[in-house]
């Protein structure tokens, strides 16, 4: 395999197929990639271990020419891991090309018979797009969240992120470039994602690993544009918000107690508000500077799920999700991104997202909880964290 510089261009319009698509773009940096050299699924709760060992040996086969030798050149796996440890199909695809894109330098990295500048087939929109209950309808959700909140009243745990799916389905196959332009244009401050099926911009990094350093920006606490109440008010309302606040610092409280053990050096700084055409959030951006040398996917072993997504304590907010959702996530809510062969790479959490799949898109919403939240408004700030995907793929 062979990395070497390469000019110009977009990543997103690189990509040749409507289906297949492999993406991590940020403000036009990042890795997009076609074809498959290699794939390893895996499930069950030894998951990341078992990645990131079939990953070690795969790269320790290789015969790599790297003539740039940054995070991303070389081999890179796209990864996209289940949320939960049963049921959920965890995934790592090799790609034969990826083009990336880091600090304004571009390059291009082939593995055998890829094929580097392929056609680009145009990209295509569905004419019509229909909603359709998925497993969790609704009114089924606004039942969970209210037997959540009861149990949160009573004691049982402090926080939990209950999640419900809806379905849509378009008149023609869906083109994953599609949903993947829409994104990026309206979330340039998102990672936009594509990772077997799975398609989002999601506003959440769980991990960034490069070299010694770590970082992580963690989300929780909400809001979303109100008739006649201004952005800036808004945002003071949340940050004065002390349900907010509460559901913010368990997120934070989750990510930096299980880093910290990795880490010689750790700073918080947060929570300051950030701002998304669809929903602000309280956020906290976390530095660390590693203690030996653990691999991204074995430190997204032990991060996973953070507070954003699970609840505290960690254990019992699972066992409920799984009781009161009675779905399976899927790979929504677990790592999303990718990895290199020095153990670098970027997990995100995959959030703001669909699972696709022909003309059908699976897509998910949640939103943390705790003992004063109010089941109608938790349906209300599901349905704003929807609002990118379906914006994309109607194409509006
Ligand atoms: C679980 C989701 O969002 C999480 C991330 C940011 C804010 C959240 C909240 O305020 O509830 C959630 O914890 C989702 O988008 O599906």
């Amino acid at each position: 395999m062979r990395t070497r510089p390469v000019t110009g261009g977009g990543l997103l319009r690189r990509l040749p197929d409507p289906q297949r698509a492999l993406a991590w773009v940020r403000d036009g940096e990042g890795l997009v990639g076609w074809g498959e050299a290699a794939r390893f699924e895996v499930s069950g709760p030894d998951r990341f271990a078992e990645a990131d060992r079939w990953w070690r040996e795969f790269t320790a086969e290789l015969d790599v020419t790297d003539e740039l030798g940054v995070p991303g050149s070389g081999p890179v796996a796209f990864a996209s891991m289940a949320f939960a440890d049963e049921p959920g199909r965890s995934v790592l695809v090799v790609p034969r090309v990826v083009v990336g894109r880091r600090d304004g330098r571009a390059w291009v990295t082939t593995i055998g018979e890829g094929e580097e500048t392929p056609v680009v087939s145009p990209v295509t929109r569905p004419s019509t797009v229909r909603y359709a209950d998925g497993q969790l309808p609704v009114t089924a959700y606004r039942e969970a969240v209210r037997e959540a909140v009861a149990r949160m009243r009573a004691g049982e745990l402090a926080k939990v992120v209950l999640a419900h799916d809806l379905l849509a389905v378009a008149d023609t196959a869906i083109d994953h470039r599609f949903v993947l332009n829409g994104l990026a244009r309206r979330y340039p401050e998102c990672w936009v994602y594509a990772v077997d099926g799975l398609i989002g911009a999601t506003p959440e990094l769980l991990l960034r690993r490069t070299g010694p350093m770590v970082d992580s920006r963690v989300l929780a606490g909400t809001t979303w544009p109100h008739d006649g109440v201004g952005d800036d008010e808004l945002a003071r309302a949340l940050l004065s918000s002390g349900k907010n606040r509460d559901e913010h610092e368990y997120a934070v409280a989750s990510l930096v107690d299980t880093l910290s053990p990795f880490c010689t050096t750790m700073s918080v700084d947060g929570p300051s508000v950030l701002r998304l055409p669809n929903v602000s959030h309280l956020s906290s951006d976390v530095i660390g500077t590693l203690r030996g040398d653990p691999s991204l996917l074995r430190l997204g072993e032990a991060l996973h799920p953070t507070a954003a997504v699970g609840g505290t304590p960690r254990a019992e907010a699972v066992a409920l999700i799984r009781a009161l959702e009675g779905m399976d996530r899927g790979r929504y809510a677990g790592p999303v991104g990718w990895i290199d062969g020095n153990g670098d790479g970027e997990l995100g959490i995959a959030l703001r997202c669909a699972q696709v799949d022909g003309r059908t898109a699976r897509l998910f919403a949640g939103c943390g909880l705790v003992a004063e939240s109010d089941p109608d408004t938790e349906v209300r700030e599901a349905h704003a964290k929807m609002l990118p995907v379906r914006e994309a793929l109607e194409g509006v």
